[in-house]
């Protein structure tokens, strides 16, 4: 917490790397060079000066120099770097453009960059050009920048300090950034302390320096008990994401500032249980478990994200009894599983992989044995959801005979037939594919029963879960050629890495084709699910909104305007939300909208109220009896 008020606070802030994402020469340099032939070589030779500078193997005037000598740059460049430094201003700086604009006047950025391209960049955020202090360029008569002023103290080393007396700011002083010439400031007694800058680039010796460390402007305003653009600051927020979610995902949560930890692969029980205790949002595939064990270890969870379809592996009641909503990518990945599907048909139906197999071992055996065309066949889909209907579409497409059967009285598209059981589909199927949901109920759902039942050399598909079929039922029915090709891409137990044997029974089959769960890993799946499913968390986590969730009532909210907003999820008991409107009462609270739905367990009550209240308000809402969670958004 600040010890002086913010108007006895003056803040100095570092520019390159830390006002911005850049080291501005360096951009200079790429500007500068176009078009020359010693381009790369030029660049990688000052960003090795720059090192050494800041390694302290040359004296800062030195460096500059050398640099400048490099660059060649010319003033008709400046517009050009000015642009680019624009777009490349600090995510953090960006968001709390409205704290920088209110403090200006006790704003200094501090820098041994140059005024000439500082000061437009800054200006973007209300800083002002007097308080800009740092060198200048000299040019020669053409315009070339030849030289910088080297009567300014900041062209040489310990220049920071000198300037910043110079200013005798009466008030304390706090220093922001990522090098150790701003450590410098603070060593030198010219600044009461120093925050090390993270959100760019992180320099292990001035952490170590730092009074404290800053992965963000939001963190130093909430440090500093100053107004700002989140409530909570993202970096402190933790997002875990395993099971090698598509990359995109990771630079969304880290665009907005959240602390990302990635793994490539899935965390048993006791692992998840140790990496989730300091965790809020976690991002996970088919193969983590999410029990209710793992959740009583996860006391800052608030949401998970399924970045696939199924939310099987989830324990979804206890995740709503603890508060902590769930959504997923239902549309997503469900292409590429009807394009493997009806790939893999084709294949089993033309025997292809025995001959392929036998082709690599050198024999060549040209028949029409056992090969059919798929047109004419009747295929059976049991489940007829998203996958499904358009593996139904793309199926009639080319020409088969489609049926289905679904527990829930579904409209069957196209020509497609509806089965009234699950025992007439698998009767009238040539080809049987299954597509239900992970529910437990379906456990064994296809067994010896359901294979007796089957016409005599059915094709037999599974992409959907693995417990859905009795596996010692299917490898009878293949030994016994009931079954004469099978697809199967899930399976009861799949391994959590790709490091870890597959053992399965279904290993050595004839005709049988067997994928490691890969029915939705495309590229393009992958890449429409890294970005779906962090857009609904972020959506949930900055503004409530819950649509889409898959076990939260939903609610689609408008965005937060001139309010706060008071998130409270409880238990679905009668007279909460009248008890929340008597605290509102009792301290003359406007409210400015309030939104509220239920399921069969929880009640998720939003209210936007005026800016002003008092303290008691929160500890008041938290302490009504059946509070599972409460948030508060600004
Ligand atoms: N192999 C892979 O990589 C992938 C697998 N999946 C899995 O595919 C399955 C289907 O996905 P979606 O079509 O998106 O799900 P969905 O939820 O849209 O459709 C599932 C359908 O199955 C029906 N159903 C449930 N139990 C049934 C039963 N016992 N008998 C008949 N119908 C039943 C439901 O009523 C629903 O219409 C899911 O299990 C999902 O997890 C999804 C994507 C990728
Ligand atoms: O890609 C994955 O990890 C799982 C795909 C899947 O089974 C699903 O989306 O339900």
């Amino acid at each position: 917490m600040l010890t002086k008020t913010p108007e006895q606070t003056f803040f100095v802030i570092d520019f390159d790397s830390t006002f911005t994402k850049v080291e501005a020469l360096d951009v200079l340099g790429e500007i500068s060079l176009v078009g020359r032939p010693d381009r790369d070589d030029a660049l990688n030779q000052i960003k090795t000066i720059t090192d050494r500078g800041m390694a302290g193997e040359l004296s800062f005037t030195e460096s500059l120099e050398l640099r400048l000598k490099l660059l060649r740059a010319h003033r008709d460049q400046l517009p050009a770097l000015i642009e680019t430094l624009s777009g490349k201003i600090s995510d953090s700086f960006q968001r709390n453009k409205e704290f920088l604009v209110e403090n200006a006047d006790h704003i200094y950025i501090v820098s041994n960059g140059f005024r000439e391209f500082i000061v437009p960049v800054v200006a973007s955020l209300g800083i002002k050009a007097d308080h800009v202090l740092a060198n200048t360029f000299v040019y020669d008569e053409a315009g070339n920048i030849v030289d910088f002023d080297r009567t300014n103290p900041l062209s040489a080393n310990g220049g920071k300090p000198q300037v910043i007396r110079s200013l005798q700011l009466d008030g304390e002083v706090y220093v922001i950034g990522d090098g150790y010439t701003d450590y410098e400031i603070r060593e030198s007694g010219a600044a009461a302390r120093f925050y090390a800058f993270t959100e760019n680039v992180l320099r292990p010796r001035v952490v170590e320096k730092a009074d404290f460390t800053a992965p963000s402007l939001d963190e130093f305003l909430y440090h500093n008990n100053l107004s700002r653009s989140q409530s909570y600051p993202k970096s402190r927020i933790k997002v875990l994401l395993l099971e090698n979610v598509h990359p995109v995902a990771v630079q969304l949560f880290e665009q907005e500032g959240f602390n990302v930890e990635i793994r490539k692969g899935a965390l048993d029980e006791d692992e998840l249980i140790e990496a989730i205790r300091d965790v809020s949002i976690l991002g996970i595939r088919s193969k983590t478990n999410v029990t209710a064990r793992v959740l009583e270890h996860a006391n800052k969870l608030m949401t998970v994200g399924a970045f696939c379809i199924g939310t099987n592996q989830i324990d979804l009641t206890a995740c709503t009894e603890r508060g902590v909503a769930v959504f997923n990518a239902p549309y997503s990945n469900t292409r590429s599983v009807v394009e493997l599907a009806i790939g893999e048909i084709i294949m089993l139906i033309r025997g292809i992989v025995p001959k392929s197999n036998s082709m690599h071992r050198g024999d060549w055996d040209k028949s029409a044995k056992n090969s059919y065309e798929v047109r004419g066949k009747k295929l059976g889909l049991v489940g007829y959801g998203n996958i499904g209907t358009q593996l139904s579409v793309v199926a009639e497409a080319l020409g088969m005979e489609v049926y289905f059967y679904d527990i829930v009285d579904k409209l069957a598209l196209g020509n497609t037939r509806k089965c009234k059981t699950l025992d007439e589909l698998l009767a009238v199927s040539d080809i049987i594919s299954l597509h239900t949901d992970g529910r437990k109920e379906n456990k064994n759902l296809i067994g010896e029963r359901e294979f007796g039942l089957m016409k005599q050399g059915v094709i037999f598909l599974n992409l959907s879960r693995g417990h859905i079929v009795d596996i010692p039922a299917l490898v009878n029915a293949i030994k016994q050629g009931k079954v004469i090709g099978t697809g199967v891409d899930v399976f009861p137990q799949e391994p959590k890495t790709n490091n870890e044997e597959f053992m399965s029974e279904l290993r050595d089959l004839p005709n049988v084709i067997l994928t490691p769960h890969i029915g939705g890993s495309t590229e393009e799946a992958q890449a429409n699910i890294g970005n779906f499913v962090p857009a609904k968390l972020l959506e949930y986590i900055n503004n409530g909104s819950t649509y889409g969730s898959v076990n939260f009532p939903e609610l689609q909210l408008p965005l937060l305007k001139n309010s706060h907003r008071l998130l409270h999820i409880h238990a679905n008991v009668p007279g909460i939300l009248a008890r929340m409107n008597n605290i509102f009462a009792k301290y003359h609270i406007n409210i400015h909208g309030q939104y509220l739905k239920t399921n069969e367990q929880i009640g998720y009550v939003i209210t936007d109220v005026a800016k002003e209240y008092a303290d008691e308000v929160v500890q008041e809402l938290k302490g009504i009896d059946n509070t599972i969670k409460f948030r508060l958004l600004y």
